[in-house]
């Protein structure tokens, strides 16, 4: 399957990185308002390629995204320190609103897969401007932040974050919801868990996960200027699921229609994934503390879509 990655700056050029070494795609095409970096960075990702299994990698311009089974849409601006994911709408809507229409006259039957940020918002605004239905138009969404709660619940525990079965919901930032009440290890609920390996859960550990998960991207972009290799990988899984035809249960971001009083809005859910796109979605049981943040959640990313005029 041929991936577009448009935008080849941090993130895009991560992504291009873990596909060419992850999987999914035959061909991977790089674009970039900025030609150059896109041609360092397709030609720095092929000289990964011999290590790997077999994939083209080069830079190219949108005619060259012609058949692309997904184009992931990584340009835009990212945050400086301190700077929350919601206050670069306002630039990256400008952004989409010169590249969506370039990728879908180029790639009417991609499947669009938004990183930009706020990329909840930013997944309404392509699926608004591509006119494409909205299980083919996907959000990272907390792919990333249910990868940071299974890694610090994992560690927590004593086992892999891969035996780990939980999900953070609602927005991608600072009112996600991590769902402790649906948690699994094994099959097991997360609390029966810790108590059976001695590792209690207590409401002082809940609290440094919590944040663990939810000031991630805050101390990382403090420490390096940015973060890539989470979402890096975690768009190569969601390429993965479309190209496989997997039928993966994954959190991304896509049009929810009735989520907490909100009749649509975009934001994560576990969905099922295929070669289609989105083919379903869950709704994971909830305490009321989480009903009502997710509902919090929903209504804060619907008040910030109604700011746009797209
Ligand atoms: N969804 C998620 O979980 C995550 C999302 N992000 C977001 O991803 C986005 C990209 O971040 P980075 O790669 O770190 O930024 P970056 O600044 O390293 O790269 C952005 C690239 O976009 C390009 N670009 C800008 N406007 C363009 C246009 N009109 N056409 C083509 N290319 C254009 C720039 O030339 C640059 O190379 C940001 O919005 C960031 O917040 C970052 C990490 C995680
Ligand atoms: C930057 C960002 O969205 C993250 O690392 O979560």
């Amino acid at each position: 399957m041929k991936v577009g990655i448009i935008g080849s700056g941090m993130v895009g050029s991560s992504a291009g990185f873990a596909l060419a070494l992850g999987g999914g795609a035959s061909e991977i095409v790089l674009i970039d308002q900025n030609p150059a970096r896109a041609m360092a960075e397709a030609e720095d990702i092929s000289h990964a390629v011999p290590f790997g299994r077999p994939v083209s990698v080069r830079a190219g311009d949108y005619a060259d995204l012609a058949e692309a089974g997904v184009v992931i849409l990584a340009a835009g601006v990212s945050q400086k320190p301190g700077e929350t994911r919601l206050q670069l709408l306002e630039r990256n809507a400008e952004v989409f609103r010169t590249v969506i229409g370039a990728v879908t006259r180029a790639a009417p039957d991609a499947i669009l897969l938004v990183a930009t940020n706020p990329v909840d918002v930013m997944t309404h605004v392509a699926t608004r401007l591509s006119g494409l239905p909205p299980a083919r138009v996907i959000g990272s969404g907390t792919i990333l932040d249910t990868a940071r709660f299974r890694s610090l619940l994992g560690r927590h525990l004593g086992i892999a974050s891969q035996s780990v079965h939980a999900y953070v919901l609602g927005e991608h930032g600072d009112s996600e919801v991590l769902g402790w009440s649906a948690a699994r290890a094994g099959s097991v609920p997360i609390a029966s868990f810790a108590a059976q390996v001695g590792a209690a859960i207590t409401v002082a550990v809940r609290a440094e996960i919590d944040q663990g998960v939810r000031r991630a991207a805050y101390r990382i972009i403090e420490g390096k200027g940015a973060t890539w290799h989470g979402i890096g990988a975690g768009l190569t899984r969601i390429v993965r699921a479309i190209a496989a035809d997997e039928g993966a249960v994954l959190s991304i971001s896509t049009r929810t229609l009735d989520i907490g009083g909100v009749p649509s809005v975009t934001l994560s859910l576990p969905r099922v994934i295929t070669r289609s796109g989105i083919t379903a979605e869950l709704r994971p049981e909830l305490d009321a503390v989480e009903t009502k943040a997710l509902a919090a959640s929903a209504s804060l990313l619907a008040e910030t879509e109604a700011t746009l005029a797209l």
